[in-house]
């Protein structure tokens, strides 16, 4: 993948006071305090707002998404969607983003990278969704990306009755990854240094039945249905480096006319992998 272009911040519109949000490491060196849930939201907040000129409010028991991490996810979208050659054609690009969190945060950068993108934004958590349309309000981008509550009895993730008579380029996800509480125990338990990063996911964000694994079976299984009329593409971030091996193993089967594509990404602390279905 070509580097990310390199943004020139506006002057002086930063007035974070990090040295409070800092702390001294045994080597005598300043570094932003990465365990702090309030350092990493107004990092997060800062890099948005310097190079994006977006304003985000997360609350501090909500995830806190690292922006490198999601502007790659981005970034990779729009390579597979040639989005710049789309612009000059003025074609508009309709996408999708399951489990937007309340930070809102793949529509908002998707769309502020590019004028021709618009966002069918989904999540199943009420609190989530109302911090979400707040953040698309406080950026002025309501006619760009919608908000939707799924509320819908189906068991689909991407409901017919969400979807509408629309059909959609892409769709992009970063579904929970663990089954349960347990689950996560164990997972903290096996790494042998504490995590670089806290963690601020609540329940709905960290955990989903049967993990990632089935979430992202069962986003193949309505991919198959789905494609190429009502959502063109599909992707998702895979978080668990175990999940990705099953996952890809499974993919690998040949389906006629399934193209894979594959993006790697090392961010520390996790190892998220994106995998892209195309028709
Ligand atoms: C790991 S968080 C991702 C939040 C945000 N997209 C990000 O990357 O920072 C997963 C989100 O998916 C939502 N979610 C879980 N199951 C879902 C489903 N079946 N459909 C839509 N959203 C779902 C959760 O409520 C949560 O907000």
């Amino acid at each position: 993948m070509p580097p990310l272009p390199i943004y020139r911040p506006p002057e002086n519109l930063l007035q974070v006071d990090f040295v409070q949000l800092s702390k001294q490491t045994r080597n005598s060196v300043w570094t932003i305090d990465f365990r702090n849930p309030k350092a990493l939201r107004e990092l997060s907040a800062a890099i948005l707002w310097i190079h994006f000129q977006l304003r985000l409010e997360v609350p501090l028991d909500s995830l806190l998404p690292p922006i490198p991490n999601r502007l790659g996810y981005v970034y990779w979208t729009e390579q597979l969607s040639n989005h710049q050659a789309l612009a000059t054609l003025s074609e508009t690009v309709h996408a999708i983003d399951i489990g937007t969190g309340a930070s809102c945060i793949y529509p908002l950068l998707a769309c502020k990278r590019k004028k021709n993108v618009n966002f069918l934004a989904l999540d199943i958590d009420a609190r989530q969704v109302e911090y979400a349309i707040e953040n698309v309000a406080r950026n002025g981008l309501e006619k760009r990306i919608s908000v939707i509550l799924n509320e819908s009895t189906s068991a689909a993730i991407l409901p017919l009755d969400i979807l509408g008579s629309n059909s959609f380029r892409f769709c992009m996800c970063n579904p929970p990854f663990y089954k349960n509480a347990t689950e996560i125990r164990l997972s903290r338990a096996q790494k042998s240094d504490l995590p670089s990063q806290t963690c601020t996911g609540r329940k709905t964000e960290m955990m989903t039945a049967g993990g990632e694994l089935a979430f992202l079976r069962q986003l193949w299984k309505e991919s198959l249905e789905l494609s190429p009329h009502k959502v063109e593409w599909f992707s998702s971030l895979v978080g668990r480096k175990e999940d990705y091996l099953i996952f890809l193993r499974e993919l690998e089967q040949p389906v006629e006319g399934v193209e894979l594509d594959l993006m790697q990404q090392q961010v520390a602390p996790i190892l998220a992998q994106t995998i892209v279905s195309r028709y």
